[in-house]
């Protein structure tokens, strides 16, 4: 067995032309027209994008892309396995039999992000597009990203509404992290300016939302939120988050997506989804339990529980907790030096650590965010901002 997958990895990597039958054509061919429902617009409009790509994607890619098809189009692999010499059609079988169960509505979706990722610049399905690298935003004082010493620093700005999250925000860190992610720094940051890291989701982005616009603007949050979290899943670069203060919701739940996570004593940990009426996202409802444990999991994510900097790094979420007094000038010491490191060495072992789970977290994160989209219309998440806003309730 072991021979025959590295006979099947040695094909991939010298005989490419041997899989030219993973090619976007054959995959359209297979499209069933029953499986049209929902989201299906979006997939069938990524079958098509995927045709009018003009560089070829490399074959990995065209297998995952193959994968994911027959996944959404026909549901778990249940054909037999080819013959071990039969080595194209048993390294198709085998990416799309490593889906194992995953469900038909999250293989559309992940391929659906994969064709898009493909293809930035092309017409998408979604209202809310993921920022392209070389997209021009406007110039932001919200997020201001600085490159230096082969540190990129992407700070939240905000301070007078404790650094709370805009939509327009979302958007200007995904785009930040996809600059990141090619330019020619080793490590990125990502903090806060004043006294707290960030409040969270803006609660404002749900109120401004015209009468009988509600379920299409919850679709699009879906959408924005999906990109944020996977730009932060994808990151190739050693992503550190330096937690200048507390801490609340989004920006809480994606700490299990970085690398390393500093935080000074004054911080704190604050998940309060279920006084929201919202559920966890960030791909949280998979790192928590697995970085601390279900019980200790569900206490934050459950019932709210905000922990101290030094509950949180006992409990796997926080690398190192510095004294306030001492924390800027030790942690950026720290990181001017860790920047020095070959990046090419980081880029790869980051690689190891992460994509084994890489599948695993997408398909997480499509499925939180469809729950939040039904939670966002829920009416006891709608009493819980509007409690907010009227400051009936500070949490
Ligand atoms: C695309 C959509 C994706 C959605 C993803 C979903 C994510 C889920 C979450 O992130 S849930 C977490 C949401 N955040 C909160 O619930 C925090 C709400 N804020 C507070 O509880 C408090 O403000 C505080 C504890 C963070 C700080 O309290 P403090 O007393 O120090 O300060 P103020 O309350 O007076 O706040 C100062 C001003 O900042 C505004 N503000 C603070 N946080 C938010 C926020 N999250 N959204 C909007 N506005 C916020 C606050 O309203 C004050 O503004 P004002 O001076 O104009 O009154």
């Amino acid at each position: 067995g072991a021979l025959v997958s590295m006979a099947g990895r040695l094909m991939r990597r010298w005989c490419p032309s041997l899989l030219q039958d993973l090619h976007f054509p054959v995959v359209q061919l297979h499209m069933s027209r029953t499986a049209m429902r929902a989201s299906e617009k979006d997939f069938e409009n990524a079958v098509n994008q995927l045709k009018l790509l003009k560089k070829d994607p490399g074959n990995e890619v065209k297998l995952k892309l193959y994968a994911l098809y027959k996944q959404a189009t026909e549901g778990p692999c249940n054909t037999p396995k080819p013959g071990m010499l039969d080595f194209i059609n048993k390294t198709k079988w085998d990416a799309w039999s490593a889906l194992g169960s995953l469900p038909k509505e999250t293989a559309r979706q992940n391929y659906v992000d994969l064709v898009s990722s493909l293809s930035p610049s092309s017409e998408s399905s979604s209202q809310i597009k993921p920022a392209a690298a070389d997209e021009k935003l406007p110039e932001s004082e919200n997020v201001v990203v600085t490159s230096e010493g082969g540190i990129t620093k992407i700070m939240l700005n905000r301070p007078t509404k404790r650094n709370a999250i805009t939509t327009s925000m979302y958007k200007e860190i995904i785009h930040a992290l996809k600059v990141a992610s090619t330019d020619n720094s080793t490590i990125t940051v990502i903090t806060g300016s004043g006294d707290y890291y960030s409040s969270g989701n803006d609660l404002t982005n749900f109120t401004a939302v015209p009468p009988g616009e509600i379920e299409e603007s919850a679709k699009n949050a879906g959408i924005l939120l999906r990109d944020f979290v996977n730009s932060f899943i994808d990151f190739p670069k050693p992503l550190i988050a330096v937690v200048n203060g507390p801490a609340v919701g989004i920006v809480v739940t994606i700490l299990g997506l970085f690398d390393v996570v500093y935080a000074s004593d004054r911080a704190t940990f604050h998940t309060p989804f279920s006084e929201l009426g919202q559920s966890p996202e960030g791909c949280s409802s998979y790192t928590f339990p697995k970085i601390m444990g279900p019980t200790k999991a569900a206490e934050m994510l459950l019932f709210g529980k905000k922990l101290t900097a030094r509950e949180a790094c006992a409990q796997g979420l926080v690398t190192e907790v510095f004294p306030e007094s001492t924390f800027q000038k030790e942690v950026w010491t720290r990181l001017k030096a860790y920047a020095k490191l070959p990046p090419n060495s980081l880029r790869i072992s980051k690689e190891l650590i992460r994509s084994t789970e890489k599948e695993k977290l997408h398909a997480i994160n499509a499925e939180e965010c469809t729950v939040l989209q039904g939670r966002w219309l829920s009416e006891e998440c709608m009493s819980a901002i509007l409690n907010f806003i009227s400051r009936k309730s500070k949490l």
